[in-house]
């Protein structure tokens, strides 16, 4: 049996029922918390906790213990959307962004995504993994216990089925929870330009069913946007990965409005991403659906283009996720904590709110809210203590600097080495 228990903790917050597997409306802003608290971790799971003054007898002498030193300690961050498999930065894009181009004109000039693929095509998978690993290494000690990564930078079978090894190994490799998303649905090769017919026939046909078999991805995902996959189009790759029992998580609205979030809420989409453009009827067809709305608010800030309406969502009773979205074109930056700031700073939600939204909504955008994303007990002690702070709101108010100490995964102090 592997025990720590945590000790002097200011408040333990983001205690949820362990049913409570997602929230929205007015409970997005409730984060219940225990002053003056510990917390008692045994074989990899949250065992018990309660007030300093009621601490069992007998608890302190027999367990490894931990100071939080008076810090806060919170569930670990839940990170839903990220593409964190690339072969290399795309900093030259960025240069020619603030002379004035726009995402649209660099991917229509075969830089973009395509820019991406042609570097992961010659990349090894040796290579990929370990790239992306020492990203997510740099995640995990940002607060990251639980990550989604999507493939979309192959373009063909073969690197497609790279990218989804590698995310795979990644799961193998680190002590967190990695979920596997398949977006061959990205953008249109070259070659393929004019045969969106023959692209879309080679994942149905060729793609997938490998997929399938060798078991490497959890959902289907479609950038649906103009200029990328048509809502006919997505409407096809969706009813397609549902036939393999992969279920939909979409790229909708990130740079207009075609009906994506509509297509995605059709087809019972897990959550639906980006939302920078929230019209009303996006909002309408998410109300009363299953469907999770992950709004990514980093890459908002990175691209100059307006911010998702997170107060609209949230008023019509939709569960909102915010995710880092961390890729080389719209968003370099997988960190969480950055994200909880700008979700305050400019999706006007409560620090509350977007604590909630970075944990058990997005342990929902990944189908593992029964495990991660709050405190109760039975689930995942995966853990981030911070450093002493006059108040919860302290955390997302300090944007830019990390406030965490000690993150703990498992139970156990996370200290490197995967
Ligand atoms: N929008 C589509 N995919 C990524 C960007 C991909 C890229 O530019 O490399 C996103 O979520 O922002
Ligand atoms: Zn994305």
């Amino acid at each position: 049996m592997s025990a720590l228990l945590i000790i002097n903790i200011a408040s333990l917050a983001g205690i949820h029922a362990k049913d409570t597997l997602q929230l929205k409306g007015t409970a997005m802003a409730e984060l219940p918390e225990i002053k003056n608290a510990w917390l008692l971790c045994k074989d990899g799971l949250i065992a018990d906790f309660g007030t300093m003054e009621n601490i069992p007898s007998g608890l302190l002498d027999s367990i490894p213990t931990v100071s939080a030193n008076g810090g806060y300690v919170l569930p670990s961050w839940c990170d839903s959307h990220t593409h964190v498999v690339f072969a290399a930065p795309r900093e030259e894009e960025f240069v020619m962004k603030i002379q004035g181009k726009s995402y649209e004109d660099i991917a229509a000039a075969g830089g973009g995504i395509l820019n991406s693929a042609r570097k992961l095509q010659i990349a090894t998978e040796d290579q990929l993994f370990e790239s992306a690993s020492a990203r997510l290494h740099d995640m995990i000690l940002q607060g990251t216990g639980a990550v989604e990564i999507k493939s979309g930078y192959g373009l063909s079978l073969d690197s497609e089925i790279k990218m989804l090894r590698v995310i795979k190994r990644l799961r193998e490799t680190f002590p967190i929870a990695v979920k596997s998303s398949f977006l061959a649905a990205h953008a249109f090769p070259q070659e393929y330009k004019n045969d969106h017919e023959g692209y879309i026939r080679l994942i149905i046909d060729k793609m997938l069913p490998q997929i399938a078999e060798e078991g490497l991805a959890d959902y289907m995902d479609v950038f649906c946007e103009q200029g990328f996959f048509s809502v006919e189009e997505t409407s096809r790759l969706l009813d397609a990965g549902a036939k393999y029992g992969l279920p939909p998580k979409i790229h909708a609205n990130q740079l207009s409005v075609c009906g994506a979030v509509e297509t995605g809420v059709k087809h019972n989409a897990v959550s639906v991403d980006h939302l920078e453009v929230t019209d009303d009827a996006a909002i309408e067809s998410l109300a009363g659906s299953n469907t999770i709305a992950t709004l990514l608010p980093s890459c908002s800030f990175y691209l100059n283009i307006p911010f998702a309406n997170a107060r609209g969502l949230i008023n019509a009773g939709i569960p909102v996720a915010v995710a880092t979205d961390f890729n080389p074109g719209s968003t370099p930056s997988g960190n969480m904590n950055f994200v909880v700031s700008l979700s305050c700073i400019k999706l006007r939600m409560l620090p509350a709110e977007a604590i909630n939204a970075a944990t058990i909504n997005g342990a929902a955008a990944m189908q593992l809210s029964d495990q991660v994303g709050s405190i109760a007990i039975g689930k995942k002690a995966n853990l981030m203590i911070t450093r002493p702070m006059p108040s919860l709101a302290y955390l997302p108010y300090s944007f830019g600097q990390s406030q965490i100490k000690i993150v703990i995964l498992n139970g156990r102090i996370y200290d490197g080495r995967p």
